[in-house]
């Protein structure tokens, strides 16, 4: 499918859609909690489906029920999938499943596309030989075997720290304690601060001993959680924020104030560039209007899903900002620099890679350009929201191709963006 977005301001107020990552964690704590669950709020995305897809290949019962919830009944240990689990192209899905899968003793085979097969599992393969354990990756997918046991693991927090959630969402069960020892420099520690959140109020406990080990008593069971709601996605949010401070004025709403999800800084990035939000006392939107933005120093070591967004907002700054620890946007769905260095490009806004950071060259209140032929999305979800919302400041309208990329997390981000005024035409 290719999008052409049409340039002009944008007005109105979006819902986000629910927090991918909260529903990961949330579907795979209730399928391990032996009684019933019902999550509400889980919107379908292409991630969220394939986490859905494993739990009932672990034994667990997932049943829709009407206005996106799930009635789910657990196990209390992950049973051996009869077939090999496809995780799609969701990193979190197979980073996570690894140490769970690994508690039956079974072989295991988890399948992906896109760049899955591509992203980094070296760590797990460290932790699994360390072992005696099998873990190999290969055409026909990744597979291992277990059983992992409880004591302490060394892993380093610099590749991402799905690998540090899937041991924390694992470990509790086994009859042991557990210590995860984090090697620094520790990178997205708002996730594992998210799991940790999650696990609590599925009764599981984990602890942190200090910055960087976490300690994870043994013996420990999964219990259901009558309802769960989960909350709204700041990762989300953040498209429609920029879009607002870009091009008109736009509010957030469904963000629960005192998230732990390490995006939520995104209001705080906006602020230092001069486009605070309004609103947001007790829940309420949150709405950024267009303002003159400012140049600055900004850091993706802990919120690497802003990257693309925010380097667009940089590209309108008046003046140059520096991206400090981008380097880990190049295993995402795409080389996510590479990818926003050629689009923004065809768009005439310039970005250099310097190391690890970026260096934003800003055009200030100009419009872009809008190229001839069209921009490529690059199969992946944030790169495409990202150029959709640069385009709202082209000079003419802007096709990007490979738009249905958006399934993989915000499958209604075209709807909603057409829903705050921005013209969009879908093209098959
Ligand atoms: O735990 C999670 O839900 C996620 C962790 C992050 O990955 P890294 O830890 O690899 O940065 C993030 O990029 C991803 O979209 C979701
Ligand atoms: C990188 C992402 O997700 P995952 O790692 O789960 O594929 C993302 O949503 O941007």
């Amino acid at each position: 499918m290719r999008a052409v977005v049409h340039p002009g301001p944008a007005h109105g107020c979006v819902r986000a859609p629910s927090s991918k990552s909260v529903a990961h964690r949330a579907l795979l704590a209730a399928a391990l909690a032996e009684g019933e669950t019902i999550l509400e709020n889980v919107t379908p995305s292409a991630d969220v489906r394939a986490t859905l897809a494993a739990v009932r290949a672990f034994g667990a019962v997932a049943e829709p029920l009407p206005g996106e919830a799930l009635r789910v009944r657990g196990v209390p240990l992950p049973l051996a999938p009869r077939d090999a689990v496809d995780c799609g192209e969701s990193g979190s899905t197979l980073r996570f499943l690894v140490p769970l899968l690994a508690l039956t003793g079974a072989e295991v085979t988890l399948t992906g596309r896109g760049r899955l097969p591509q992203r980094p599992q070296e760590i797990y393969r460290a932790l699994f030989s360390a072992r005696g354990l099998p873990f190999e990756t290969g055409p026909a997918g990744l597979r291992f075997r277990g059983p992992l046991t409880a004591g302490e693991y060394r892993l380093s927090g610099a590749v991402s720290s799905q690998f540090i959630t899937g041991l924390l969402l694992a470990l509790p069960l086994l009859d042991g304690d557990s210590v995860l020892r984090i090697e620094p420099p520790f990178e997205s520690r708002p996730y594992v601060e998210l799991t940790l959140d999650v696990l609590a109020r599925f009764g599981v406990a984990a602890h942190w001993q200090d910055g960087l080990s976490l300690f994870i008593p043994g013996g420990q069971r999964y219990r259901p959680v009558p309802r769960f709601a989960v909350e709204g996605d700041h990762s989300q949010a953040a498209f429609f924020a920029a879009l607002g401070a870009l091009a008109g004025e736009v509010c957030c709403a469904g963000l629960r104030p005192a998230s732990a999800q390490g995006d939520r800084v995104i209001f705080d990035l906006l602020a230092r560039m001069g486009a605070p939000a309004a609103g947001g006392e007790g829940g309420a939107p949150l709405c950024c209007r267009r303002s003159p933005l400012r140049p600055g120093v900004f850091d993706l070591a802990d919120c690497p899903d802003l990257g693309p967004i925010l380097t667009v907002l940089c590209c309108f700054c008046g003046g140059v900002s520096r991206i400090e620890h981008a380097g880990r946007l190049r295993y995402k769905e795409s080389d996510r620099i590479a990818a926003m260095q050629a689009e923004l490009a065809k768009l005439g806004l310039a970005v250099r890679c310097e190391g690890d950071a970026l260096i934003v060259p800003g055009i200030g209140e100009k419009a872009c350009r809008a190229p001839a032929a069209p921009l490529c999305g690059w199969n992946d979800h944030r790169v495409v929201m990202a150029l959709a919302v640069a385009a709202a400041r082209a000079d003419g309208p802007v096709t990007i191709e490979g738009a249905d990329a958006v399934e993989k997390s915000y499958p209604r981000f075209f709807e909603d963006l057409q829903s705050v005024g921005v013209r969009v035409e879908l093209l098959p």
